[in-house]
C-alpha cells in the first residue's frame, strides 16, 4: 500500500477528515465523513465490526489513501499507529526491545545507530507498559496481552504528536488495560492528540471526544456523555443492555 502524499496537508491545526470517501479495490467502506480529532485530546472511535473504524485509522495514519476528500494531520511528523496484535505475525524473528527501538526510526530512520537519548526513549516506554522484564523475550513468544503492551510501548516510543491504536485494550486483563490506560492518559497530559478505536464503551466514556461510525458513515460526534445516548446505541447496535 503507497502512503498518501497528495491529498494530504500538514499543519498546527487538529487533525481532520473532509469528506473522505476510502476503501479497498473495488470495496468503498467510507463515505463522505468529515471528523475533527482535537488536539491534545483523546478521541474514542465505535461502531459496529465492518463499520470501517480499522480503515478510518489507516486513513489518519496515511497508509491507506482516499479515494476522494483531505486529510489533514499537525505538524510536520508522521503520526504512530498501533495495529491490532492480531496484525503482527508470530514468527516475526523480534525481541520486545527491537520492536520498540524500531519506534526511534521515525526520527533516526532505518538501521540507524540509537542515541542515547533513543535509548532512553525506549526504557521509559518498556517501563510504562511494564514490559522492561520482557525485554529480551521475542515478540512472537509473548502472549497476546504482553504483546499488545510491547505494541504500545512502540506507538509511545515514536513520541509523534498524532497517536492512532486500534483496539489497544482489547482482550487484555485488568492490569495490562490499567497499564495501556495510564500510558495514554499521561500522552494526552503531555499533548499527544490520541485516537483509539474502541468496542468498550465504558472506555469512550472516559474519552474527551466519540465518533460513532455505521456502515462507513459518521453518524454522530461530540463528547462522549452527548454522543453515547440510547437513542444512538439503539439506533447503531440495535438496542443494547442498560450500562
Ligand atoms: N484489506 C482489506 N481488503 C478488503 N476489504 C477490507 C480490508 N480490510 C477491511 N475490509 C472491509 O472493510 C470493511 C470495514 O472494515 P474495518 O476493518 O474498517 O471495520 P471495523 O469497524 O474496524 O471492524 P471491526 O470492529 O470488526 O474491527 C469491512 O467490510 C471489511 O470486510
Amino acid at each position: 500500500m503507497r502512503a498518501i502524499t497528495d491529498d494530504v496537508t500538514t499543519d498546527d491545526r487538529p487533525a481532520a477528515l473532509r469528506g473522505v470517501c476510502a476503501g479497498y479495490r473495488r470495496h468503498p467502506v467510507l463515505h463522505d465523513v468529515t471528523a475533527e480529532f482535537p488536539a491534545g485530546r483523546r478521541t474514542a472511535v465505535v461502531g459496529p465490526n465492518g463499520s470501517g473504524k480499522s480503515t478510518l485509522l489507516g486513513v489518519l495514519a496515511g497508509v491507506l489513501p482516499v479515494l476522494s476528500g483531505t486529510v489533514r494531520r499537525p505538524g510536520s511528523a508522521g503520526p504512530a499507529l498501533v495495529a491490532q496484535r492480531t496484525s503482527v505475525s508470530d514468527a516475526l524473528p523480534l525481541t520486545v526491545r527491537a520492536a520498540v527501538e524500531m519506534g526511534r526510526w521515525a526520527s533516526t530512520g532505518p538501521w540507524r545507530r540509537l542515541s542515547k537519548r533513543d535509548r532512553e526513549v525506549v526504557a521509559d516506554c518498556l517501563e510504562r507498559l511494564g514490559v522492561a522484564d520482557l525485554a529480551d523475550r521475542s515478540l512472537g513468544a509473548l502472549s497476546g496481552g504482553q504483546r499488545q503492551r510491547a505494541l504500545v510501548a512502540q506507538g509511545l516510543a515514536q513520541r509523534a504528536g498524532l497517536l492512532l491504536l486500534d483496539e489497544p485494550a482489547a482482550g487484555l486483563d485488568v492490569a495490562a488495560q490499567r497499564y495501556i490506560t495510564a500510558a495514554l492518559d499521561q500522552e494526552r497530559s503531555c499533548g499527544t492528540t490520541v485516537v483509539q478505536v474502541t468496542h468498550d464503551f465504558a472506555e469512550a466514556r472516559e474519552a474527551d471526544h466519540c465518533l460513532v461510525l455505521r456502515d462507513g458513515r459518521l453518524l454522530a460526534a461530540g463528547p462522549p456523555g452527548d454522543v453515547l445516548t440510547r437513542d444512538v446505541l439503539s439506533t447503531v447496535w440495535g438496542g443494547v443492555p442498560a450500562f
